[in-house]
């Protein structure tokens, strides 16, 4: 059956809508998809997990203790959707999700619902990392700017 890619990223955004808003980043949802099986293997928003964490983060740490085989093992095709592309740099050094992301291995697309604006780290270059190591990165549109509201609602408003 042909994968809804919107149906996914639209999910994806009801998780970023729980994320405590703030400032200094922004409001993700994340989720983690066998794309053969069509099955959801884990969610994840950014604060989720306690401390400064992003909803890619989120969604794959929770995934390795969730007890699944190895990430990647099990899974036909895993794909990760994500409504603000994976960060590349963080303003507060933490490492950053392209890392977590390339780290965890057999991730084989990452759907992004928008580029991350530059408003804290300058403009992303994630995406030529990640195909540099061979993962597709492809833009899901059509909820630009629901995601970009949501991803800075605790932002003073300009
Ligand atoms: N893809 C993505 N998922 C997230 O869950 C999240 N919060 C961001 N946000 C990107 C933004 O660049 C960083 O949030 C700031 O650079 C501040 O860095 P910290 O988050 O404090 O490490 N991006
Ligand atoms: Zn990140």
């Amino acid at each position: 059956a042909p994968v809804d890619h919107l149906a996914y990223m639209r999910y994806a955004l009801s998780l970023a809508k729980r994320a405590p808003r703030k400032p200094t980043n922004f409001c993700v949802g994340a989720i983690l998809v066998d794309e053969v099986a069509n099955a959801i293997l884990s969610t994840g928003y950014t604060m989720e997990l306690p401390g400064n964490t992003h909803a890619e983060q989120c969604c794959l740490a929770k995934m390795e203790t969730s007890g699944l085989p190895e990430t990647g093992v099990a899974a036909q095709k895993l794909v990760l959707y994500t409504t603000m592309e994976p960060c590349n740099k963080r303003a507060s050094g933490n490492v950053p999700c392209t890392e977590t992301i390339l780290k965890t291995g057999g991730i084989k697309v990452v759907y992004v619902g928008v580029k991350e604006p530059e408003k804290f780290v300058g403009g992303n270059v994630g995406r030529a990392k990640l195909e540099e190591a061979g993962l597709e990165y492809v833009h899901v549109s059509g909820l630009e700017a629901e995601i970009l509201e949501v991803a800075t609602a605790g932002h003073e408003k300009p």
